[in-house]
């Protein structure tokens, strides 16, 4: 009899830990967003996840009372700033997604959205490096180039940093490229895996058509580039005042998420586009760079580097590195002045 109890006891252990060991909080910061309510509900049914924490300084607990009525396991829970909400948010987290801040309005900028983002994802990766250090941190909030540096330097001034867990997502750059170069040639989306690196916004956005084996006319290369350079803006514009895109970026974000996810839990050969600390152009003193990265239990792996250029790309790359220089430097400078 106490040998069968003592069994079950053990057990039951063994079953707690394992599940402990499969426990995977993933928080949404800006949570009640255009972004973040259909990146929760997206990841509302990722098997993979088995609480959702959503924070927002507005309608956190409304967005999860409404999630949390779909018939698929998993806690939700919801917060607003009161009752140390964010502490509770994260505390935890496996993986802390950030799509807090104010989007674009036609004829701005991403940088024109620094001086009012810059402040909110301070704050946010502030309280993350206090409570929740060791989540990896997939920043969404623009403007991305200068974002990530600003939480990269608190998580160094908390002593807590490890470049391998801070990536800026930049998915919906090759989701754009992708789609864009399959519209253009007729072909399906699924046979056009582009690569896409650099940085978020604008001329810093620079794709590898190059690589892709198909072959472009000069005008056809010119005005694709443009358009996957600029994508974001067409959006703005569509949107007329309203927003940028929502829909596609909760796409490529749930997208990211589950494929860190994947790699987190030890599956090999994921490979996603990330802006992330980088050794790739160090040399000419830029700490971060978007390429494709090799996902893996402890974030980032593999940093790909850029492969063969041709000319018109090595142009692309001249224009871009000073802006990315600029947008580095000013996130940095943010949290140190
Ligand atoms: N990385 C990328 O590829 C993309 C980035 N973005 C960026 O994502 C950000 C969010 O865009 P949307 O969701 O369309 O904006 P939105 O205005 O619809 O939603 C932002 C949410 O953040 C919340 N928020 C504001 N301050 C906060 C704080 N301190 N803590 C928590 N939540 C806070 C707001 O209450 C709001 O619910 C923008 O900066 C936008 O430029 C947008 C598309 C693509
Ligand atoms: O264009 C914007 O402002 C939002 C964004 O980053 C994108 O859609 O790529």
């Amino acid at each position: 009899m106490f040998a069968v109890r003592r069994l079950n006891v053990e057990t039951a252990k063994r079953a707690f830990s394992s599940s402990a060991a499969n426990a995977t909080k993933v928080a949404v910061l800006g949570a009640a967003g255009g972004i973040g309510q259909p990146l929760s509900l997206t990841l509302k049914q990722n098997e993979l996840i088995s609480h959702l924490s959503l924070y927002d300084i507005v309608n956190g607990p409304g967005v999860a009372a409404d999630l949390d009525h779909i018939d698929i396991d998993g806690k939700v829970t919801g917060y607003t700033p009161d009752n140390d909400g964010l502490k509770h948010a994260i505390t935890d987290a496996t993986i802390i997604v950030i799509p807090a801040g104010v989007p674009r309005k036609p004829g701005m900028t991403r940088d024109d959205l620094f001086n009012t983002n810059a402040g909110i994802v301070k704050d946010l990766a502030t309280a993350a490096a206090q409570y929740a250090p060791k989540a990896h941190m997939a920043i969404i909030s623009n403007p991305v180039n200068s974002t990530v540096p600003i939480v990269s330097e608190i998580f160094k001034k908390y002593k807590v940093y490890d470049p391998k867990r801070i990536f800026g997502v930049t998915t919906l750059d090759v989701v754009r490229a992708s789609r864009f170069t399959s519209q253009l040639k007729g072909t399906s989306t699924k046979n056009e895996k582009i690569t896409v690196v650099g940085g978020h916004s604008g001329v810093t956005i620079i794709p590898l058509l190059s690589q892709t084996g198909s072959t472009f006319t000069d005008d056809e290369l010119k005005a694709l580039t443009h358009r996957i350079q600029f994508g974001g803006d067409e959006v703005v514009k569509a949107k007329a005042g309203s927003g940028s895109a929502t829909l596609s970026m909760s796409f490529a974000a749930a997208r990211f998420v589950n494929s860190l996810l994947r790699a987190l839990k030890g599956e090999s050969g994921i490979i996603e586009p990330a802006y992330v600390r980088s050794p790739l152009f160090e040399s000419k003193g830029l700490e971060y760079f978007a390429s494709n990265v090799e996902l893996s239990r402890e974030g980032v792996g593999k940093i790909h580097d850029l492969g063969p250029l041709n000319q018109y790309e090595k142009q692309l790359l001249e224009a871009a590195l000073p802006e990315l220089k600029k947008n580095i430097a000013k996130g940095v400078d943010f949290v140190h002045k």
